[in-house]
This record gives C-alpha cells, structure tokens and sequence, in this order.
C-alpha cells in the first residue's frame, strides 16, 4: 500500500497468514528449498544484486523472493552480508549491480523515504531515534518515512495541522500498544536499549507499512522485553504485514519463523523451513553450532506485561 500522509488508516489486509493459509506457513509448505526458490506470492523479488567494497563482495545475491505474509529470517554468520542486504533493498546504499522490487515495481534509484512511503520500512541494528527530540517527536516524524522533509513545512503549519492531529492520534495508538505510553514526553535519549528497539519498531509502523524490516531486533534486549518483542513481530503477521528480520538469536528465528534463508560469503546458501534449515547439517557446521536446540519459554500475556513493566522500571531505577 502505499503509505503517505492522507493514509494514515491501520486496515489489516487481506494476505495469507500463517493461521488461515491452507497452504501450511504463509503458503510456503511447497515452496521449493534451493537457494533462490520461487514463492507463491512473493512481495519482493531480487536478482543479481552485488555490492563490493573495495576488493570484498559483501553481497552477491542471484535470485530471492521473499513471500507476502510470512515472516521470513535472514540468518548467517558474522560478515555474511545480510545489514549490506537490507541497506540495498531499502535504498539505504547502493549497488553494483541489480534489480528489485517491491509489489512488481522496481525500487533501484528509490530514495529510502520513497521506499518507506511505498510501504517498505526497516529498523535499524544499532537504534536511530534520536535521542534529543521526544518519544512523541520521534514517532511524529516516523510519519514522514524514515526522513524529516516535512520540516520545510512548517510556516504552511495552517495547511496541514489536521492532518497532524491525525498522525499524533496515530503515534499515540501505537505509542500504547508498545507499552510507551508512559514515555511520550520522556526523550527518546533517556530509553533503555529494549526500550527504543520497541519505539523503532513503533516508528516504522507509523507509514503502514507492507513490509518490515527489522535488523536484528533482539540485539542488547533484556528477557522479559523479548517476549513482548516476539509478540509485537507475530502480531505484524496477524494483521497481513510481511516481516523480513535479520537475527542471530535462534530462538526467535525458531519460534516465530515460515521461513529461513540463510547468507554466507555475500550469497543465499540455503532455505527452508526452520526446522528444515536448522537441521541442515551444512547449516549447523557453518553457523548454528551447538546452540541451537533450545525452546524459548511461553509466557502468559499478563505474566509477560508484568515482568515487562517490572523490568523498565528497574532499568530506571538503575539509571
Ligand atoms: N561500508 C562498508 N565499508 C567496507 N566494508 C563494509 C562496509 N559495510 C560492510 N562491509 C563489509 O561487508 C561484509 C558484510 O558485512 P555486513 O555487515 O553486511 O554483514 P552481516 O551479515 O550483517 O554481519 P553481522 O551479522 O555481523 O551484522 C563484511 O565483511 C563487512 O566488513
């Protein structure tokens, strides 16, 4: 969809889900498992995408398409490549060589805030809310697309003040659903790390996104705030959204994935299923390692809110 400022509507889409495909996952039971298979429905499709730095091929991507209501892990060992990925597909950097799309329409030369518009939007491994402006402030701006170019505005304020009114109504539905209510007037400086992961991802959601892209959302997130997380990325799901999130923790890859692809070197090694590609026996030798068979522990809803509030408000406490 494309999301711009008159569109500010929440509407849940009509794409397979995991719950009612008849399929299996997100219709993805049949897709094929060699690096690059075709999907169903894809959302984004890419081919021959390279980029070097200097003498390195970070990326050398043939072929990937990545299915529309599924939540599909980008996983590999450091230096694989998969940040490098995402910035290309977000238009947050440049290939050599390439093409993708996003819904059938090519996104090369796409600035990222056009590209977040068009309803693909990402978060980032390191969090960029900025932490001198607001939780507010920063959820106002995720309405423009990951770019303030509305600044220039602000003289013409009288020609879009309703269409504000609309955005904080937004920011502050969402603001509540991500438990940061409580923070809105708090700078976002003053969050803890789980703390501004939630308020990216709340962000993002502010254009409608069709597509996100989560880099790494469990990084430097405390137990009891993964949870919440995992449950914020399934609920993404729930409303027809398509999630591609880089991940090494693979307990969240497990618990929440339709889909593997795994990177190495720059390419697409291998796809599945989770419990496909985790049994891969190349996989595990290359990556996975000893640690991969551990199940995260499910939590209640009221549990998992209580500990979540407990744990922000020791967080503060510390601070
Ligand atoms: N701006 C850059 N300049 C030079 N080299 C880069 C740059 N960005 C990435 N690289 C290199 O490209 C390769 C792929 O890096 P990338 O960060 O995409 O891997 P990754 O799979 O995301 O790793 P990680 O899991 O550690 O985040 C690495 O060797 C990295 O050092």
């Amino acid at each position: 969809m494309d999301a711009d400022m008159t569109d500010q509507t929440n509407t849940p889409t009509s794409t397979p889900t995991s719950k009612d495909s008849k399929t299996g996952p997100a219709g993805l039971v049949g897709a094929g498992t060699e690096p690059g298979s075709k999907k169903p429905d894809p959302i984004v499709v890419a081919d021959k995408i390279t980029r070097t730095f200097g003498g390195l091929t970070a990326v050398d991507v043939e072929h990937v398409e990545i299915q529309r209501g599924a939540i599909t892990a980008l996983i590999g060992p450091n230096g694989a490549g998969k940040t490098t990925f995402f910035n290309l597909l977000t238009g947050f950097d440049q290939p050599n060589s390439g093409t993708w799309t996003l819904e059938g329409k090519s996104l090369k030369g796409v600035a990222p805030y056009k590209i977040a518009r068009r309803g693909m939007v990402r978060t980032f491994q390191l969090t960029k809310v900025l932490a001198k402006l607001t939780v507010i402030e920063n959820m106002r701006l995720g309405a423009t697309g990951q770019k303030g170019e509305r600044f220039w505005a602000a003289p013409f304020k009288f020609l879009w003040g309703k269409q504000e009114d609309a955005v904080t109504e937004k920011a502050d539905e969402l603001l509540a659903r991500f438990l940061l209510d409580k923070k809105r007037e708090d700078f976002a400086g003053s969050l803890s790390g789980g703390q501004r992961k939630l308020l990216e991802m709340a962000r993002a959601l502010m254009v409608d996104p069709e597509l996100v892209m989560l880099d790494e959302p469990m990084a430097g997130v405390n137990p009891a705030l993964k949870q919440s997380l995992l449950g914020h990325v399934k609920s993404l799901r729930e409303e027809g959204r398509t999630v591609l999130f880089v991940e090494h923790d693979m307990d969240m890859v497990r618990d929440i994935s339709d889909w593997v692809i795994v990177m190495a070197q720059g390419k697409i090694v291998a796809e599945g299923t989770p419990a496909s590609v985790m049994a891969d026996q190349r996989v595990i030798d290359a990556y996975l390692g000893a640690h991969h068979d551990t199940d995260l522990s499910e939590l209640d809803e009221e549990t998992l809110e209580a500990e979540v509030e407990a744990e922000i408000a020791q967080e503060e406490d510390a601070k």
